[in-house]
């Protein structure tokens, strides 16, 4: 298998016109791909038609080098942490991991070690019995790490892992890409913070407005369109220049010089 993903021709239509406009790409093993765009774009469609939660595309995807319609057992090697995280409430962390851990078919004393092992590098441990209806945003998203990664996972998707995440968390779970990466795991990372994806990422694929607008490593492209960071490289390939007029337009407005 050279690839781990493949997508080809992949539309996506919600009843609105399309979504997802043919993109295709490959991802080979050990890479982390940086997967970005703007607002609405597109880009956790195309993770969640990865994950099968959403069936109604057209186009291939392989992952592990199968197709994944209609497909159940790939779902054990990846992981995933969402965007918008909904967790069952009335668990409390240790109940939801024995779920989690369960579904992908470890044992019982494996998730016992490996959650409360997990819990303790995250400091979640004094909150372990607690329900998550009384988790913060970042004790959250720091369970859906853990969750993410339990079952050790050959492929991660990452939705805005960053989210709610204090200082310390975010650079260890930095530090955890590199880690991961290390041991051969593909984590295809979307995100909007652009100085991380620049670099934890070993390419860039730009999304917008459905279509792919850039693939490949970030070097390359800052080079060929002579920018020197992600943030105006993504600018400029979104065509959006006119970022100091719209902030002096609202300034404008709250002081009431539009009011008129
Ligand atoms: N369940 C849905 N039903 C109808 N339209 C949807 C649905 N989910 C997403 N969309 C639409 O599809 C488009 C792409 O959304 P998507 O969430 O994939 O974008 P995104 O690139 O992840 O955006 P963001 O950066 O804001 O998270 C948007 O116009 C959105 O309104």
């Amino acid at each position: 298998m050279r690839y781990i993903l493949s997508v080809k021709d992949l539309y996506m239509d919600y009843g609105q016109g399309n979504v997802l406009n043919g993109i295709s790409f490959d991802v080979e093993p050990g890479q982390i791909v940086g997967y970005i765009g703007p607002n609405g774009a597109g880009k956790s469609t195309t993770i969640k038609i990865f994950l099968g939660i959403i069936p109604n595309y057209t186009g291939k995807v392989e992952i592990f080098g199968e197709d994944i319609r209609n497909k159940y057992l790939y779902k054990k090697r990846i992981g995933y942490v969402p965007e918008i995280i909904e967790l069952y409430e009335s668990l409390t962390a240790i109940e939801y991991l024995n779920f989690v851990g369960q579904l992908y078919g470890l044992s019982e004393r494996q998730i016992t070690k490996r959650a409360m092992r997990l819990i303790e590098m995250f400091d979640l441990q004094e909150a372990i019995n607690s329900r998550l209806s009384t988790y913060s945003k970042g004790m959250r998203q720091k369970l859906a790490i853990v969750a993410s990664l339990i079952h050790n996972p050959d492929l991660l998707f990452f939705d805005e892992p960053l989210t709610g995440l204090d200082a310390n968390s975010a650079t260890v779970f930095k530090e955890l890409m590199k880690e991961l990466k290390n041991e051969g795991k593909t984590i295809f990372y979307s995100s909007h913070i652009m100085e991380v994806v620049e670099r934890v990422s070993d390419r860039i694929i730009l999304l917008s407005q459905g279509t792919i607008v850039a693939d490949g490593p970030f070097e390359e492209l800052a080079q060929k369109l002579k920018q020197r960071n992600l943030e105006e490289l993504f600018n400029q390939l979104t065509g959006f220049t006119n970022h100091q007029d719209i902030a002096k337009e609202i300034v404008s407005i709250i002081k009431g010089e539009r009011d008129e």
